[in-house]
Parts: structure tokens; C-alpha cells; sequence
């Protein structure tokens, strides 16, 4: 019932009253433009109760802006809708037109900062492409929701009210991309979906970067991992992304899983290795055939903490095999596929994952 987002958005503006802003009065208000993509965020259910069955994507972004007023306290927003999508319908093509635009964007004199509103599926994978393809020092946050905007307790209106103060905020430039949910501003390439249902979803295993309380920001830690300005990677000559494939390692897999991701097309395939990002020894012989005839194989971690070292495990050097260093599989898949647009030399691979 898009009739509930009003409300919601008048019970936060009790709520936070317009004291909440970043900055003194005398300063400018920053000009964040919100890229609205869809999500659970922009989801709608049938009944308040329904905070697990909707639909996503059906909140048109000028009344997901609409819905928050106190928005307007924080920074001079305006909307634009780019996709009406449910994120784990992405496609490659979407992420370089969603980067593209950012991009264009941030270039603008009259744009100090870009929040993206998101689905919470594929969230993690977007704000990662951007943080290595977008070169700009400007505030990019991504932002979604666990429960749709007509849900009791929705929290859709309190992450994009703190995604604008974070994008608003001078403090948050050269930080890379950012991820605003449950009070944290997580590091948009280290964040992750870790629970399914539960607001507090979103994790890292570095730990959040900071929070915004009452829509100021208060900064803890800062990335050192290359992204934006200092990144080699650059979207406005970025126009498509090549194949890459996860497949997942399990007892008794079957190694048919890696053979049959080439045949479809995959040019690298991530290895989701139990642990440390073993292989069966029964699927070595499989993946060492294909890197024979040119497929790129990277060893993450189904795991999804820590991180693979070299030649712990599998002997990478000998098999002329790459690891994913802390990235989790489908962060590996962003990164070997902007990665790939520039080289598929693995000694150039590896240093690319352990720079990024
Ligand atoms: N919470 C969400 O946003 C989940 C939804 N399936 C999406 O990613 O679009």
C-alpha cells in the first residue's frame, strides 16, 4: 500500500527534528542527486505486516524522497529513477550504465554527492564496481532496506536519511563508496550481506567506518585499499564486462559446475573453496585443464571472513592460479571482471587483488 509512505515519512520527521543537519547554519547545503534503482527499499506489501512478502521495486523515487522530509534539512536532493529493478536482476550491462551516470554526475559542478538506493541482494557487488571504477573524491553511498517502505518499523526511511547526510557530508570524500545501513557507514568494498532478514544485515568484517546519529556523521576508520581517484580503472572507458563465474565447492561437488561455466561463456571463474579456498583433489586435474586453455582461476573462500594467502592450500604458483585475498566470491567476480577488462596476465590479476 504505497499510502502507508507518507506516514512513515511524517513519524520520522517527529522523529528527527531539523536540528539533525551536518553542517553550521551559515554553510552551503550540498546538492546530493539520488539514483534510485528499486529494492526492497522502494518494495511495497500488501499490509504492514508484511515485512518479508512484497514486492520489490514499486516506490517511484520522487515519492521515496516524498516519504522523508527531513531530507530536505540535510541536503538539497533531487531524484532520478534509473532502474525500477529487484538487484538480484542486475545485470553487467546495468552496472556500467549505473556507473556511467554517476560518473557524469560527479563531474557536475552542482553535485557534491550521489546516493544510490539499491536492492539489498546484489547491493555489496554494486557499491564494489563503483568504488573501483568511478574516479571521483565526491561522496558515493549506496543505500537499501531489510523491510519494504510499508512495513511496521521500515527502515528504509532512516538509511536514506542517513545515506543523504553521509553524501552531504564533507567529511565523507576520499572515503571510497559507502554503504548506510543500521546507523553504520560501512565501506562499500568491504560490506556484506550477512543475515537475510534482519535490518542489521550488513557487515564487515573490518568493522564499520563510522555512524550517523541524528544525521551527523562520526568517522572511526577510513579505507586504505585503492578506489576512485587512485584507482586504474576507469568507467568512462569501460562500455561492456567480460563472463566471470562463481562456482561454489562442497562435499562431493561435481567439477562439471567449472566446465560447463566456460562453455558459458565465463573468460575466469571463481572458485567458492571451502576454507581457505580449497580444492577437491578429485577437481584439480579439471580446473588446471582450463587454465591450460585460458580461463583465468581464482581461488576465494565460501567462508566469506578472512582471507586466501598463495600457495597455502593449492600451489597457485605452480598452477598459474590467482586468490581473492579478502574478497568474498561474488566480490572476486566484480573485481576479475573490471580487472579483466585490462589484462588477463595472472601475475597482473594478483597484484590487482591485493592492491584493491
Ligand atoms: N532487501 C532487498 O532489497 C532484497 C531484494 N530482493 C533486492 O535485492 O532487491
Amino acid at each position: 500500500m504505497l499510502a502507508g509512505l507518507p506516514l512513515a515519512g511524517s513519524a520520522l520527521a517527529r522523529e528527527m527534528p531539523t536540528t539533525a543537519t551536518t553542517a553550521p547554519a551559515s554553510a552551503r547545503k550540498s546538492n546530493v542527486v539520488i539514483l534510485a534503482t528499486g529494492g526492497t527499499i522502494a518494495g511495497a506489501g500488501a499490509d504492514a505486516s508484511n515485512s518479508a512478502t512484497y514486492q520489490a521495486a514499486k516506490v517511484p523515487v520522487d515519492k521515496l524522497i516524498a516519504a522523508v522530509p527531513s531530507l530536505g534539512d540535510l541536503a538539497n536532493v533531487r531524484g532520478e529513477q534509473v532502474f525500477q529493478i529487484a538487484s538480484e536482476s542486475f545485470t553487467n550491462a546495468q552496472l556500467v550504465q549505473l556507473a556511467k551516470r554517476v560518473s557524469a554526475l560527479l563531474k557536475q559542478d552542482d553535485v557534491d554527492g550521489v546516493v544510490i538506493t539499491h536492492g539489498t541482494d546484489t547491493l555489496e557487488e554494486t557499491a564494489l564496481f563503483l568504488d573501483l571504477v568511478v574516479k571521483s573524491d565526491k561522496p558515493i553511498v549506496v543505500v537499501g532496506s531489510m523491510r519494504p517502505s510499508t512495513a511496521i518499523s521500515a527502515d528504509g526511511a532512516l538509511n536514506l536519511a542517513d545515506a543523504v547526510a553521509t553524501a552531504a557530508s564533507p567529511a565523507s570524500k576520499g572515503k571510497g563508496v559507502l554503504v548506510t545501513m543500521n546507523d553504520e557507514i560501512q565501506a562499500g568494498r568491504d560490506v556484506t550481506k550477512r543475515v537475510n532478514i534482519k535490518p542489521s544485515a550488513f557487515t564487515s568484517q573490518w568493522g564499520p567506518l563510522g555512524m550517523v546519529v541524528e544525521g551527523k556523521t562520526y568517522w572511526f576508520r577510513a579505507p586504505v585499499k585503492r578506489h576512485g581517484t587512485t584507482s586504474e580503472f576507469d568507467i568512462d572507458t569501460i562500455d561492456t564486462l567480460p563472463e566471470v563465474a562463481i562456482v561454489y565447492g562442497s562435499g562431493n561437488m561435481n567439477p562439471a559446475a567449472y566446465t560447463a561455466a566456460v562453455q558459458g561463456g565465463a573468460k575466469a571463474i571463481v572458485h567458492a573453496g571451502t576454507g581457505n579456498g580449497s580444492v577437491a583433489g578429485y577437481a584439480v586435474d579439471t580446473l588446471k585443464d582450463l587454465r591450460a586453455k585460458g580461463t583465468v582461476v581464482i581461488r576465494s573462500s565460501r567462508v566469506g571472513d578472512g582471507f586466501v594467502l598463495r600457495n597455502a592450500e593449492q600451489p597457485d604458483d605452480q598452477y598459474d592460479w590467482v586468490v581473492a585475498h579478502d574478497l568474498n566470491p561474488q566480490k572476486a567476480k566484480i573485481l576479475a571482471a573490471v580487472a579483466l577488462t585490462k589484462t588477463n596476465d595472472t601475475k597482473e590479476l594478483q597484484r590487482i587483488f591485493w592492491e584493491y
